[in-house]
């Protein structure tokens, strides 16, 4: 298996090593080892493993996308073709990527057996360039209706030169999908690697009730709470990233300013109600400021404490970011 870098980092281009005989050929359409090992030549993050297998089939010039799915179900995508072929397009909506908005198209077919491993953050869409094309791929979380999220296939600010304009057979759905800058500004915050969220609350004449499920609210699994209170005046804590930790924090009472960074970008959320919820993931950088009195901050965290997964130091965490993000 050959894995070619792309000019979108973190999108790879695989071309299989396929065995012939006179049986016929075969073929490995996937290695996790070698996949995993070759990203982290890259240095490019590590996905989650694969958890659905999708499989599509289209008339010629039939296009779909532009799709991703937000968190918490952003999806990581390895595709493919095993019938037919298509131009497959992948567009860079990291926020704050030095290639935001740019696009990448490869010409995929059942002859040439090459895949396209589209990471989270990026949108994707085909055009079948035979009838009968064949889309197979693999995906790092499950479908969200709730998630998906569509970007205009002929938006001018991407302007992808699709091989083909006229007589398109597109969705109802695709052809009424809004611009990359209409969508952008309500996708997640900094790179993709923090969400903030509004819990829904359940009240009744007796007062409030909200209710956190794995899964749904909070995209891990759990291994550990914490909570910090009592936080005594003018003190700021956290000044830290993780290499790999993914944490969900609630302000249960009163209020704290919380600022992340990507090593791009800086923003402050307040979290100042115990609706409000923000996911960080891995390598961001995070402080916490101006604790009420009051303040309950409440974090949950997907794995037990490592000092190992600590970037204590802000140069060290650049230098992670360069390498890993
Ligand atoms: C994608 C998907 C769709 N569906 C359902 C929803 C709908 O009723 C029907 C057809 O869905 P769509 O029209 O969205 O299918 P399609 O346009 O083929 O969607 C796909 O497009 C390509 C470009 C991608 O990148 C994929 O991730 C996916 O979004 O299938 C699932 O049940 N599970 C899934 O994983």
């Amino acid at each position: 298996m050959k894995f070619i870098e792309t000019k979108l980092a973190g999108v790879v281009i695989i071309e299989p090593k396929v065995f012939a005989d006179d049986r016929g050929w075969f073929m490995e359409s996937f290695n996790e080892p070698l996949f995993h090992q070759q990203l982290a030549e890259f240095g490019h993050p590590i996905p989650r493993p694969f958890v659905q297998d999708n499989h599509s089939c289209s008339k010629k010039h039939v296009l779909r996308g532009l799709h991703f799915q937000r968190d918490p179900h952003a999806q990581g995508k390895l595709v493919r073709v095993t019938a037919g072929s298509a131009y497959d397009v992948a567009v860079d909506i990291r926020k704050g990527s030095e290639t935001f908005g740019q696009w990448l198209g490869v010409e995929l077919s059942a002859k040439n057996g090459r895949m396209l491993w589209i990471p989270e953050g990026f949108a994707h869409g085909f055009l079948a360039l035979e009838d009968n094309t064949e889309f197979l791929y693999k995906t790092t979380d499950i479908y969200s209706k709730a998630c998906e999220q569509s970007i205009n296939w002929n938006d001018p600010a991407i302007g992808i030169q699709w091989p083909v304009t006229e007589g398109l057979i597109i969705s109802q759905k695709d052809e009424e999908a809004p611009l990359l800058s209409q969508v952008v500004s309500s996708v997640s915050v900094l790179t993709g690697n923090v969400t903030s969220s509004e819990l829904q609350v359940i009240g009744d004449d007796r007062g409030s009730l909200i209710a956190l499920e794995q899964g749904r609210d909070i995209p891990f699994d759990v291994r550990r709470a914490y909570y910090i209170f009592n936080t005594k005046a003018g003190i700021s804590r956290g000044s830290h990233a993780h290499f790999r930790l993914e944490q969900y924090i609630i302000c249960l009472s009163g209020k704290c300013r919380i600022l992340i960074d990507d090593g791009v970008t800086q923003e402050s959320i307040w979290l100042d109600a115990p609706n409000k919820a923000i996911h960080i993931k891995k390598l961001i950088w995070r402080e916490m400021h101006d604790f009420s009195e009051d303040c309950v901050l409440l974090v949950f965290a997907s794995n037990h404490y490592d000092e190992g997964d600590y970037l204590r130091n802000y140069d060290d965490f650049m230098r992670a970011v360069k390498r890993y993000a």
